[in-house]
């Protein structure tokens, strides 16, 4: 098994305490979370990322429970090991798009793919040298999947990727993330309420907060 998450509980500060559904993945595999909005589904993806630290229960990533370690450990783990699509882009602005992706190399101090080969296979070749402030919506989109990719981690996480998306782009997104995952062997989990993910991808966990 390469990601399993068990009895995961979190309580945000004055909040009653949120419960989570049991996750297992193999390599290649892909889920997706669901759940109306507020139920606690980024509240779960940033407890798999590491981001937060769960009430009780564990994460494991190929046999290290992210839920048992810290600091500057953790970090570097999560930099190498889980790649993370932010519903918003957040790329950096002062960079242009390869140097972008060259800033995941650089803070997870791994090797991963080679960045032009990355850029040609999401169709943004002719964007290497493009500031990310003359991105479509789109490409910003894939650069950032791009960047999550880079370090060719084994966990791929992505929040809401497809909202705000078109059909014909939502459905590109979400195969090129299946394709992606499963070329380099990584488990895919993606959070949404966008009921159109469902067609490409069937497996599912409802989060429901109980
Ligand atoms: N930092 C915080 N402090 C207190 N409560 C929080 C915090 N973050 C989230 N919550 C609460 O926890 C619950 C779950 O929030 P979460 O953002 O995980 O839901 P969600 O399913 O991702 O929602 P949406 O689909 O609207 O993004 C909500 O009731 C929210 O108000």
């Amino acid at each position: 098994m390469l990601f399993e998450s068990k009895n995961l509980k979190y309580g945000h500060p004055g909040q009653q305490p949120l419960m989570f559904p049991d996750i297992t993945l193999q390599k290649g595999e892909s889920l997706l979370v669901l759940g109306r909005s507020g139920s606690g589904k980024t509240t779960l993806l940033n407890l798999l990322a590491g981001l937060l630290h769960p009430t009780t229960g564990e994460v494991k990533l190929d046999g290290q429970n992210l839920a048992a370690m810290s600091g500057q450990k953790l970090d570097l783990f999560r930099g190498k090991e889980i790649g993370i699509v932010f519903q918003k882009p957040h790329l950096l602005a002062a960079l242009n798009v390869k140097e972008n992706l060259q800033m995941a190399h650089f803070f997870s101090k791994k090797k991963g793919q080679a960045v032009d080969h990355l850029l040609a296979e999401l169709g943004l070749a002719g964007k290497a040298k493009a500031s990310v402030l003359t991105l479509s919506e789109g490409e910003a989109q894939r650069v950032s999947i791009a960047r999550a990719l880079a370090t060719s981690p084994k966990l791929i996480l992505a929040d809401e990727p497809t909202s705000s998306l078109d059909d014909e782009n939502a459905y590109n997104v979400i195969q090129l993330l299946k394709n992606q995952a499963s070329k380099i062997g990584a488990a895919l989990i993606i959070v949404t309420h966008d009921q159109r993910v469902k067609t490409q991808i069937p497996n599912f966990v409802e989060v429901t907060g109980l």
